[in-house]
């Protein structure tokens, strides 16, 4: 049975339905998940499951959220030695750089030495029934990988 890590950040709840929707659905294929926020996650926890998945806002100018800075700082340190890793994320298409803090984590993710299980996806702020689609195709890609 697969230990699944889902770290989020969200101040305004958008995330925080993404990381719920994939714990939920997880869980229902028999995986054993762990959901907490970024700001009180140690990136050394991710070492700890099978598969640990990254879920973002964006802000500012195209950047990584406050409450998650720590945690991005610390899994450069870190050695995933191919563990399998997946990045969501909403962001705003209102944003010239829409989604970006989710490609950063995926860039740093896989520096550290993960396996890309599934390619990112990006949402335009509160998921709808179309992102919920592209969100179980996402966690059935970091199953089956
Ligand atoms: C001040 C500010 C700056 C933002 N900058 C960006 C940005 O550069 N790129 C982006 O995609 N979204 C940006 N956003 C939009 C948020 O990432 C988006 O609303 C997201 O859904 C918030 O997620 P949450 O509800 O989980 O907090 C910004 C929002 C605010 C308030």
């Amino acid at each position: 049975m697969a230990t699944i890590k889902i770290a989020y950040a969200s101040m305004t709840d958008n995330n925080k339905s993404i990381a719920d929707y994939l714990s939920e659905y997880f869980t229902q294929k028999g995986a054993i998940v762990d959901v907490s926020e970024i700001a009180d996650t140690d990136a050394e926890d991710l070492l700890d499951y099978d598969i640990d998945v990254i879920v973002t806002y964006t802000y500012y100018e195209g950047e990584i959220p406050d409450d998650a800075e720590d945690f991005f700082d610390e899994i450069k340190d870190l050695e995933l030695d191919g563990k399998v890793y997946g990045v969501a994320g909403s962001g705003s298409t209102d944003h010239e750089h829409f989604g970006r803090a989710v490609d950063y984590f995926d860039k740093a993710m896989q520096e550290a030495g993960g396996k890309k299980g599934s390619d990112v996806v990006k949402v335009d702020e509160e998921p709808d029934d179309t992102d919920f689609e592209h969100l179980k195709a996402f966690a059935d890609a970091l199953l089956e990988a």
